[in-house]
């Protein structure tokens, strides 16, 4: 592949800020890939003075294995030293070296959404304990302070209604159990973090001087408290690069802010600014509609994308009745076009914008035999099959973690009832003991009856007998834990989808083993327990990228996922369905006049297709148990009508 001459600048800009816009399909994981091999090749960069972070752990894995094949040989046993993170992996590091400073302990352990929720409900007053919707906006409320940078304290000062005045109590008393938990949730990973460097000179000294060249991708979709992590890490005259679209911001309801980008030139004067327009992607007519689309958005910066590829054939609109006409008009459209065209399954990707509206195409799909693959978001880790065995795992490590301790002792269930529980709680707040050191303690038992006191001594002789074990390979464990608490017994009796649950659980041990295997083979760590603490917080902040599907990169078939997760990616043939208002853009987005935000999805959506775009829209759709008429989206009627085909499949 011969570089262009904007992408050798991008490349060969070495000193100083660099920041390089990229518009879709313009080459930016391309020629962040060869930046690094170029800093380390030619420039004599050791590569672990190298840090990259990426926005997922797919493109951290998929930079390694690319640069991995260019380095030179010498530096070949030295590429496990190359830094490439997740904004929270980075985070976690910077963390991980300094708990001491933080009062925590190494067995830390970190929180997910779950558990955020459930000790949420533990501190609000009764009134709210069951209203789901509050605990979400709590949650909500504490991870927007943590974006912000916000301490409980500054919280308070700024609430000025009454709610944020509670909630800023919620805030306080939450972080308080999170450091009694010896616990993090995802957002400390980037807020501890910044406050570290923020309030320890040495420390962020250490860190600057650590990272001498650091390259960040995605960067228009960062939020405040990503922005400030990367100003700290950077300092003043440092020497990076930053890559962006500000064009396929898509995160702002995560609060990323694609003004970051602004704020550049404010903070580094000394920033230059390269931008890369050409696309290698899609036919000129695909990028041409997606051009005029995107010029319906205010801009930052300018840019102008252009494809030398070839003109390409005209964007299909399918007018259909309903779902399940346009799941049935798809699946043959796709079978007939394969044929056709000697394609592959796997050439074919079906966007949308919810992950509800994959549910018909499964179904049929399912039915008709045709290899199909749905890329879902953390839906394996959601699984609450596989949330019990995480949460052992995570208890076993950190048995301060209460709330991985109410979530295991009663799974499977020991007969252990709400009233000991209770007892456990109101001795644990009295003599201010963790849940697991309450239960061991000789007075707490004493006011036990004998029956009650028993289930407890065997529940705690289990625990112990899986914590012995804690230093053995993370597969042994998990095993252990597998049989000692007769799982799979359990989900057998409580289960009808016992195929998939077992399925699923060979699918962990699976992960489990090869990061345990991966991690000993680029890693000097030998210890097990060391391996054990990091894979669990490494699962806990994993993102949708662990391939779980059992199928690897090979396996031919159909791609199905959301446009936000087929960021990053390319496709022969693009089929964006349900292309309504109310689905895109989402009746949310339109009541906060984020329109915008909705526009730069069907940009990312388009920019996908390399050859061919098909848009699908219906006339009627099924909403909570009632048909109801919709209208196509309004960003159909902002594509150049000459470069549209409509086909109308509705049977007037
Ligand atoms: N100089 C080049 N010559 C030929 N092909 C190129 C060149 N640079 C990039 N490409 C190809 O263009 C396609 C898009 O590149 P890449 O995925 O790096 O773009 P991107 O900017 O990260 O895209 P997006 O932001 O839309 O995901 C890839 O197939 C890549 O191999």
């Amino acid at each position: 592949m011969s570089l262009n001459k904007q992408q050798i600048e991008a490349i060969r800009t070495i000193q100083g800020p660099c920041l390089i816009l990229a518009g879709a399909g313009s080459g930016k994981t391309t020629v962040i890939i060869e930046k690094i091999i170029r800093l380390i090749n030619y420039y004599g960069y050791h590569p672990n003075e190298i840090f990259a972070v990426t926005f997922t752990n797919k493109a951290a894995q998929e930079m390694k294995n690319r640069i991995k094949k260019k380095i030179f040989i010498n530096y070949k046993n030295n590429l496990n030293k190359l830094n490439i993170f997740t904004f929270h992996s980075l985070g976690m590091k910077i963390i991980s070296k300094s708990l001491n400073i933080l009062g925590y302990n190494k067995n830390y352990t970190l929180f997910d959404y779950h558990d955020q929720i459930r000790l949420i409900k533990n501190i609000v007053s009764k009134e709210f304990r069951h209203n789901n919707d509050i605990l979400k906006k709590i949650i909500k409320y504490i991870s927007f302070q943590k974006n912000k940078i916000y301490s409980p304290k500054k919280s308070k000062k700024k609430a000025s209604s009454k709610e944020e005045k509670i909630f800023s109590e919620y805030y306080q008393e939450y972080n308080n159990f999170l450091k009694k938990y010896n616990v993090f949730d995802f957002d400390d990973l980037i807020y501890v973090a910044v406050y570290l460097l923020k309030k320890c000179q040495k420390i962020k000294e250490k860190w600057q001087n650590c990272i001498k060249y650091l390259l960040v991708d995605e960067y228009q979709d960062t939020n405040y408290s990503q922005y400030k992590l990367i100003k700290l890490l950077s300092g003043n005259n440092s020497n990076f690069t930053l890559v962006g679209d500000d064009d396929q911001s898509i995160y702002s309801w995560r609060g990323a802010n694609v003004e970051n980008l602004l704020f550049l030139k404010n903070d580094y004067p000394k920033l230059q600014v390269i931008k890369m327009e050409r696309n290698y992607r899609s036919s000129k007519r695909i990028l041409k509609v997606a051009n005029i689309l995107i010029s319906n958005n205010q801009h930052i910066f300018k840019k102008k994308l252009f494809s030398t590829l070839e003109d390409g054939i005209k964007i299909k609109i399918l007018k259909l009745k309903n779902e399940y006409d346009e799941s049935e008009t798809i699946i043959s459209k796709i079978l007939l076009h394969k044929l056709k065209n000697n394609l592959k399954y796997k050439d074919y990707v079906i966007l949308y914008r919810k992950n509800q509206q994959s549910k018909i195409f499964e179904k049929n799909l399912f039915q008709k035999q045709i290899p199909y693959v749905i890329h879902e978001n953390n839906s394996f880790f959601n699984k609450p099959d596989i949330r019990n065995l995480i949460s052992y795992l995570k208890f076993i490590i950190n048995q301060d973690d209460n709330i991985s301790f109410l979530k295991i002792i009663n799974i499977p269930s020991r007969g252990i009832g709400i009233s000991t529980i209770k007892k456990i709680i109101k001795y644990s707040k009295y003599y201010n003991k963790n849940y697991y050191f309450v239960i061991q303690d000789i007075n707490f038992q004493k006011i036990l009856r004998k029956n009650t006191r028993n289930l407890l001594n065997k529940f705690i002789k289990l625990c112990e007998n899986i914590i012995l074990f804690s230093k053995k390979n993370p597969k042994k464990i998990l095993y252990k834990i597998i049989n000692d608490i007769k799982y799979k017994e359990w989900l057998l009796k409580n289960n009808k989808n016992i195929k998939n649950n077992i399925q699923n659980i060979e699918i962990l041990l699976n992960l489990i083993d090869n990061y345990f295997n991966t991690y000993i083979k680029y890693n000097n760590i030998i210890n097990s327990y060391e391996i054990l603490i990091k894979l669990i917080n490494q699962l806990s902040i994993h993102d949708t990228n662990i391939n779980v599907s059992n199928k690897n990169n090979d396996y031919d078939a159909i791609q199905l996922m959301t446009i936000h997760a087929s960021k990053g990616l390319e496709f022969p043939i693009v089929f964006i369905i349900g292309f309504e208002e109310g689905i895109i853009p989402s009746y949310h987005n339109v009541k906060n006049k984020n329109i915008s935000e909705e526009r730069r999805l069907v940009y990312v959506a388009i920019t996908r297709a390399k050859k061919e775009l098909i848009i699908s829209f219906c006339n009627q759709r099924y909403y909570y148990g009632s048909i109801i008429d919709i209208k196509p989206s309004r960003f159909l009627f902002e594509l150049p009508k000459n470069d549209l085909l409509w086909e109308n499949y509705l049977k007037e």
